[in-house]
């Protein structure tokens, strides 16, 4: 189970999920109570090691601007919560960035298709607010067998491995789960997450 942990801004929760297993580390780079600037996260690069993707996060910027703050944060993943097209993905490529397809579980058959990206995440209506959702509406959905994608949205230690299963999913991403209060991450609920979701 590939696990991504969200809305990082502190060195140290950077360490505690590297640290407890962590695949990824998210860095929100757009309006939001977690937002970090890119010197905050080329700060915090210095805690990610090779073999870990550290992702820029980003909502509704254009293309253009989310890959120059990300190239500037020294970040070569961008995460996009946005209406993108197929035209978009190859711009991200064009620019020699990897990325991730944020689609809300309500989108179209169409956008759960495989536009090239290299990961998919299929969130909540709205990133980041700790909504849960019909996790197994996602199960027979034919675009996602054989795909790796993301889960997110209202996931936490206590849940993420029954919504996994459900869900069919390869990977999964949590931010306000691993939350104290909005913004603040709980050290603890970090390394019970990844033990969970692994587990
Ligand atoms: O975290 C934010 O505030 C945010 C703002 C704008 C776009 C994306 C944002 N976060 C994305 C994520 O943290 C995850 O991809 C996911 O939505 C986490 O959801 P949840 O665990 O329900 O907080």
């Amino acid at each position: 189970m590939f696990v991504k942990i969200c809305g990082l801004s502190t060195p140290e929760s950077v360490r505690v999920a590297v640290e407890a297993g962590a695949d990824a580390v998210g860095f929100v780079l757009t309006a939001s109570p977690r937002a970090v600037s890119p010197s905050q996260v080329s700060g915090m690069l210095a805690d990610v090691p090779a073999g870990v993707t550290a992702i820029g996060v980003f909502r509704h910027e254009p293309v253009a601007d989310a890959l120059a703050i990300a190239r500037a944060a020294g970040l070569e993943w961008i995460q996009l919560h946005a209406d993108l097209t197929p035209e978009d993905v190859t711009t991200v490529h064009d620019a020699g960035m990897k990325l991730i397809r944020a689609v809300t579980m309500a989108a179209t058959a169409d956008a759960f298709a495989d536009w090239g990206e290299e990961l998919l995440l299929i969130d909540a209506a709205v990133p980041g607010s700790g909504e849960t959702w019909d996790y197994a509406s996602m199960v027979d959905v034919t675009a996602l067998q054989d795909r790796n994608w993301l889960l997110a949205g209202g996931l936490n230690p206590d849940n993420v491995s029954q919504a996994a299963a459900a869900a069919g999913a390869w990977g999964v991403d949590v931010s306000s789960g691993v939350e104290v209060s909005r913004g603040v991450k709980d050290l603890d609920k970090i390394r019970a997450f990844v033990k969970a979701a692994k587990g």
